[in-house]
């Protein structure tokens, strides 16, 4: 049974609310432990993420009760009761699972390895969302990385509910061999628990995993719990092309970063509020972490028009006020073992680079790498937050009253699971994109403009335009996965932009993402119902 709130009176919140608070009524309260996460420097990332929700929820409650006079049978008091109740679960992790088990080294050492996985929100079954290895794995880091995919899904309407999970130790010290015993031997932890499946739970990459960890994961579930599962390809995404992966699905997250920053970059009204001219022309970049997010986002701005004058890595920065050239970065940084010490082509500099002088910041390390300490330095007028929660909830009201534009993670990086879904319709479909009508409507608009020509007898007068053009020439995987993308983004900028002006949040796009996000799952959750059983 969930614990009610008992009613209380009150005010009205705020007076930019357009949805009004009545006299007598529940009013969501921010939870007792999560009351100074807002002045915190360094907040536990799960609560700071708690905190970031349960503040959007405030804001929006009152448009929740409203939405139950759809049930006239209904008194005043229960619809206030549902609300509160469906908040209290949106706000709570259903399961959080930490594994221990031992491997034995190359050398014959004997170590114990610990692993996570967290399942947020099951509104929506698969689950969905990344690994990730790293030295700074935790029950705490986990659960906020699955309530953020929670409301990252809903927010780019992906129908996965949130998940996440990680081992905590550091790759580098590891040999390949030694990396693919601990992943399979996590995927059968995860498995005999029935945490992961192809319609429970679907990983994916995160910080330090790739393509190479997840074709070791989806082989052991083949071999394994998966050898008479159809569907079995779709126990993880981010796979090899090779093995039922999709083009795009790399560079997604840095792609969907880009295509996030140009909703907002190409919208007059927006920049105005920024006093910007539109485009990305001449606007200087400086990015933190140049890994699989960064890397690629710093590949797309530039091919926009923008200047990358800066790159913080965790060993050393580079700067460059004439432009870095992402590509040749990118190749320096892979063939010199992940590092981008020694690159030739800036300068190396010591300290971080996130106060320095630049239009734009892109955050795609870390979490919590703006905090109340450094924010009020930071010069850049807009953020691009690449990595999961990159600023603190202190942090983040520093930067607003500045008139910081931030696009706040839960969007600005959901290119990577958007694209992720497009791989996991494809294995479950069993046929890859375009495979059969793309012939056929190519074909089709070649034929009408022939015959649109040979009924007028004049030589080719009629040709496709530039924009038809490129429909049709659409025909590869990795452009009808572009052009799903796009699309996807684009609704959710328009849904982002709506709820802030609908709910005057001014530049405040996170709590505008959190809400556009929450009053989905709240439809969902509620036509359900909440289980006696
Ligand atoms: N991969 C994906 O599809 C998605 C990733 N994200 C998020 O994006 C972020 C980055 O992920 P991803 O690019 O995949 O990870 P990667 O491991 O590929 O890259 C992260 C890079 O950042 C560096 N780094 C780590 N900490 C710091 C720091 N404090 N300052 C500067 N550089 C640092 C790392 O160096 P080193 O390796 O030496 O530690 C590495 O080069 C994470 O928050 C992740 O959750 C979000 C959505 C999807
Ligand atoms: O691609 C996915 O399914 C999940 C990606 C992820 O972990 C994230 O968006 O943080």
């Amino acid at each position: 049974m969930l614990n009610l709130l008992k009613p209380k009176i009150l005010m009205l919140a705020s007076p930019k609310v357009i949805y009004s608070l009545s006299a007598f009524r529940y009013k969501h309260e921010i939870p007792k432990h999560l009351e100074k996460v807002p002045k915190e420097k360094d907040p536990s990332f799960s609560q700071m993420i708690e905190y970031y929700y349960h503040a959007a929820a405030q804001v929006m409650e009152p448009m929740m009760i409203k939405e139950l006079e759809k049930y006239p049978y209904m008194k005043k008091e229960q619809r206030e009761q549902r609300v509160s109740a469906m908040l209290k679960l949106m706000g709570s992790t259903t399961n959080l699972l930490e594994v221990t088990f031992p491997i034995i080294r190359g050398d014959g050492r004997y170590e114990l390895i610990t692993g996570y996985r967290a399942h947020h929100t099951r509104h929506r079954l698969p689950l969905k969302g990344g690994i990730r290895y790293a030295m700074d794995v935790d029950a705490d880091e986990i659960r906020a990385l699955a309530y953020l995919m929670a409301f990252k899904t809903a927010c780019v309407n992906v129908p996965f509910g949130g998940s996440k999970g990680g081992i905590r130790i550091d790759p580098k010290k590891y040999t390949a061999q030694e990396l693919q015993t601990i992943t399979r031997r996590y995927t059968m932890e995860l498995l005999r628990r029935n945490m992961i499946g192809p319609g429970i739970d679907v990983p994916a990459p995160d910080v330090n995993t790739g393509e190479r960890e997840m074709s070791w994961l989806v082989d052991q579930y083949v071999k394994t719990f998966g050898y008479n599962d159809v569907n079995a390809l779709a126990i993880t995404t981010g796979k090899p092309v090779a093995i039922g992966g999709i083009n795009g699905r790399t560079a997604a997250t840095g792609r969907g970063l880009f295509k996030a920053a140009e909703c907002f970059l190409n919208d007059k009204d927006w920049m105005d509020l920024l006093g910007w001219k539109t485009g990305w022309k001449d606007k200087t970049v400086i990015v933190q972490g140049f890994g699989n997010v960064g890397s690629h986002a710093s590949l797309f701005v530039v091919e926009a028009g923008a200047k990358l004058i800066g790159v913080q890595e965790i060993d050393v920065s580079l700067v460059n006020e004439n432009g870095i050239d992402p590509k040749d970065l990118m190749d320096y940084y892979t063939k010199n073992k992940k590092s981008v010490k020694g690159y030739m082509k800036a300068k190396e500099k010591s300290g971080s680079l996130l106060g320095e002088k630049c239009d734009i910041l892109m955050p795609c390390a870390t979490q919590k790498v703006l905090t109340a300490e450094n924010a009020g330095s930071v010069q850049a007028k807009m953020i691009l937050e690449g990595a999961n929660g990159p600023s603190t909830p202190a942090a983040d009201e520093i930067l607003r009253k500045k008139n910081v534009l931030i696009v706040p993670d839960m969007y600005c990086n959901a290119g990577g699971v958007t694209v992720s879904y497009f791989e996991y319709l494809k294995n479950i479909n069993h046929v890859s994109y375009g495979k059969m009508h793309v012939k056929r409507e190519q074909a089709m608009i070649n034929e009408i403009f022939n015959s649109l020509n040979s009924a007028d007898k004049g030589k080719d007068k009629f040709k496709p335009n530039v924009d038809l053009e490129r429909i049709r020439d659409c025909t590869r995987e990795a452009d009808i996965v572009d052009a799903g993308l796009q699309t996807v983004m684009e609704t959710a900028a328009e849904g982002i932009k709506q709820v802030a002006n609908e709910f005057a949040l001014c530049n405040d796009l996170r709590t505008a993402a959190f809400i556009y996000s929450i009053l989905k799952i709240f439809r969902a959750l509620e036509v359900t119902g909440i289980s006696q059983q």
